[in-house]
């Protein structure tokens, strides 16, 4: 058996402080768990217990108040800085113990602070930080791959097919054992609803509606604009990728009348005196791919100068962070407060894309695990 002073040599100073440190966040976890009182509770977080601790199990002191719905504790949790959007080891953040448990409060306090501190990385990185600042982690595209780097992506190549429904797909290959969907078939529900509130009440429906839209991918939304009972009187495309371009080529997109595509990024041509000099737009909607928030919060800056008066109407793909209940709620609020910011109000609706239909993409729908889509219809504020 060692000695004392033979473990004393085996560890340095850095491991000892490490041990006592995880200890004491076990000690937090456990207490939590059982349910302590809030002062001894207190009184170990000022001692020093590490909020950032997460067991085995990737239990957080966070999540632990969530499981037992000790709703002040979590408040005190948050305000002494536990990290919102940790998740345990099987994907669950605490915001999504507190949904599962119905625990409104719990939950509201948590996403509450993803979207305080989503606005604040928003706020710091528009302000450049360093690159590779970890405060701009969430922010950020970390990701180089075809998935999360727009680079990457316009060099992969893409493919056309159809799935074994019949249903057309476009595939990215990532690897030679991974193929991603970058338009699958199952979005068309979203795609129908979106054109319905974007287009169906416009006053100008009649004389054809000015259309932009970013990213064509299937074309499903564009060929939907053009089923439109009076089709677009100006439809302008913007889409970069050239297998997307040669696609669109085939299907005779380039000859149809009143189209305009726009070889290119919508970030080469967004400002651009070609599209400004259109007047404004009634409907302007985008769909990229390989983007990260940022890169929508950009464009959300354009929209205003995009739209041609207040009866037009702005939507996206509401996309991000749709792997997980609570990151999902955290974007979608953080998109409605950073278009409130240039003067966009939106009105948002559900819509079921699941329909018992829970497997029928497969893997390749692993991107958007919700139920429900949360849809966006902006329009200009009026005074
Ligand atoms: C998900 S698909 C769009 C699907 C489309 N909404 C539909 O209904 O079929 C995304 C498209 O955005 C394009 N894209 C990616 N980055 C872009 C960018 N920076 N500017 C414009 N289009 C982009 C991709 O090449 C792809 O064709």
């Amino acid at each position: 058996m060692a000695s004392t002073s033979d473990r004393a040599s085996t560890y340095s100073d850095e491991d000892v402080d490490m041990h006592a440190l995880t200890d004491a966040g076990q000690q937090l976890v456990d207490a939590i768990l059982s349910r302590a009182p809030i002062e001894p509770i207190k009184a170990m977080i000022t001692s020093g217990a590490p909020l950032w601790y997460q067991d085995d199990e990737g239990i957080s002191a966070l999540h632990a108040a969530a499981y037992v719905e000790n709703e002040e504790l979590v408040k005190l949790l948050i305000d002494e800085g536990a990290v919102w959007n940790a998740v345990d080891n099987l994907h669950n953040t605490a915001g999504d113990i507190a949904l599962s448990l119905n625990n409104e409060e719990c939950y509201t306090t948590i996403r509450n602070a993803g979207i305080r501190s989503e606005l604040l990385l928003s706020l710091l990185s528009s302000r450049a930080p360093p690159t590779d600042s970890p405060l701009s982690l969430v922010l950020k595209a970390t990701d180089t791959s075809a998935l999360g780097s727009t680079d990457a992506f316009l060099s992969s190549s893409l493919q056309y097919t159809k799935d074994e429904h019949g249903q057309e797909i476009c595939l990215l290959k990532v690897s030679d054992e991974e193929e991603v969907g970058v338009m699958m078939g199952w979005e068309r529900d979203i795609m129908q609803n979106t054109v319905q509130k974007l287009c169906a009440d416009h006053p100008n429906l009649g004389e054809g509606l000015k259309v932009l839209n970013v990213g064509f991918g299937l074309g499903i939304i564009d060929s939907l604009f053009q089923a439109l009972p009076t089709p677009p009187a100006m439809h302008v495309i913007i889409e970069p990728h050239p297998d997307v371009l040669q696609h669109m080529r085939e299907q005779g997109w380039y000859d149809k009348p009143g189209i305009k595509i726009l070889e290119g990024k919508w970030q080469d041509h967004i400002d651009s005196d070609e599209l400004l000099a259109t007047g404004g737009f009634d409907v302007v909607y985008t769909d990229t791919f390989s983007e990260d928030y940022k890169e929508l919060h950009k464009f959300f800056g354009y929209v205003p100068d995009l739209l041609a008066g207040p009866e037009s109407r702005f939507s996206f793909f509401n996309g991000l962070g749709a792997t997980n209940a609570l990151f999902y709620d955290v974007y979608t609020h953080v998109a409605d407060l950073h278009l409130a910011d240039v003067g966009i109000d939106v009105e948002w609706s559900d819509v079921d894309v699941f329909e018992g239909e829970d497997d029928r993409w497969g893997k390749t729908k692993e991107y958007f695990a919700m139920r429900l889509y949360r849809l966006p219809i902006g329009r200009m504020r009026t005074l």
